[in-house]
């Protein structure tokens, strides 16, 4: 059921697995065609929903992890690893407005790692969120970061 400041795309089992991530935890934004579920990890589905109306959801209540060098993961093109998936832009610039409205000094760092080198990092994150995306390489992996006692973003 709806709740007041809740993006009403994100299901029950999702805001439980956001609200028990801690500090430096990763969380998986995959595609249609991202192996979700040979992963090891916990899976929610949400085929109903693009990896970016994910995405976004998440963004306003997850705190971006302003410690760590790189606050997102993305997968390099097999095909064309030196130039980013159409979406990865898309993703750059939800990340960018949510994490500079939250005080960072400058954009989100977005790492990009080979295919097999990125589903070892699924391997290790909290959860993955199977999305009914469509377009390839929309896979994105988010690092929590931390809210301070004053309820804001804590940022380096
Ligand atoms: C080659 C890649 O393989 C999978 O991991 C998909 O998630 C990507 O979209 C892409 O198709």
């Amino acid at each position: 059921m709806p709740l007041k400041g809740i993006p009403s795309i994100l299901p029950p089992a999702l805001l439980s697995v956001l609200a028990t991530m801690g500090h430096g935890d990763e969380l998986l934004i995959a595609d249609a065609n991202f192996p979700a579920s040979s992963q090891g990890r916990d899976v929610i589905h949400m085929q109903g929903s693009s990896a970016t109306d994910v995405l976004a959801a998440i963004l306003k209540l997850l705190p971006l992890d302003s410690f760590a060098e790189y606050q997102a993961t993305v997968m390099k093109q097999v095909t064309a690893p030196d130039e980013d998936a159409p979406i990865v832009g898309d993703f750059a610039s939800l990340l960018d407005a949510v994490y500079l409205a939250d005080g960072a000094k400058r954009p989100a760092a977005v790492e990009r790692v080979d295919r097999f080198a990125f589903y070892d990092r699924a391997k290790t994150t909290y959860a993955i969120v199977a999305t009914g995306e469509v377009r390839l390489y929309g896979n994105i992996i988010v690092k929590k970061g931390v809210i301070g006692g004053d309820g804001k973003v804590v940022m380096l």
